[in-house]
């Protein structure tokens, strides 16, 4: 048997159209669900190992993407969101009733990722948005129960989907994040 991972990608990562030009994230109550509008493509689309980033129900990671902050809208149903861990860097903005998180927001102005929201494309009811790249934090999921020993299977398989494994954010988004550091030090 295969490896589980996040449902979206058990079955193959499915490539998006390249044109996607954004849509609506619904959390999964059936009654009164909480709607989210997004404006064009998500980017930097990844699978999450970490703790904090919500998983659907039985899914070991997390798949979350990065949209610009003015382009996320809540449409309907905003008072049920409530933040999860006020103190975290990323502030994710979770339905009250199911637990989804509907997005995750970076107040801290002097951080190298402010100015863009963190989103679950899965959310999403339109397909085509942009496919999951790499994942990230993937020796996390040992925090969240997995065994070590399972870990090799685990990279092997997102291996055999194309997402590298990187046990924090991918080389591209270090660099980003080093590069931040680097200026606001220099300054
Ligand atoms: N090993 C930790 C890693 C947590 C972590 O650093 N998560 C990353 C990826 S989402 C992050 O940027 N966190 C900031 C935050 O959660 O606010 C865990 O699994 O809880
Ligand atoms: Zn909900
Ligand atoms: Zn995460």
């Amino acid at each position: 048997m295969t490896v589980a991972l996040h449902p979206s990608i058990d079955n193959g990562i499915k490539q998006g159209s390249g044109h996607f030009a954004g849509g609506t994230l619904v959390c999964k109550c059936s009654d009164h669900p909480v709607k989210v509008g997004v404006k064009g493509d998500v980017a930097h689309n990844h699978a999450c190992g970490c703790t904090k980033c919500w998983k659907p129900q039985g899914a070991t990671f997390a798949v979350i993407a990065v949209v610009p902050r003015q382009n996320v809208t809540v449409l309907e149903n905003g008072d049920k969101l409530q933040i999860v861990d006020p103190s975290a860097v990323i502030q994710r903005h979770a339905c009250k009733a199911c637990g989804t998180h509907m997005y995750g927001r970076i107040e801290n102005k002097n951080h190298a990722f402010y100015g863009l929201d963190f989103i679950h494309p899965e959310l999403f009811q339109e397909q085509g948005s942009q496919a999951p790249q790499f994942a990230a934090f993937v020796s996390s999921v040992i925090e969240s129960g997995v065994k070590p020993e399972e870990m090799a299977g685990i990279r092997s398989r997102l291996k055999e989907l194309g997402l590298e494994p990187y046990d924090c954010l991918s080389p591209a988004l270090m660099d980003a994040i080093a590069t931040h550091s680097a200026k606001a030090k220099a300054a």
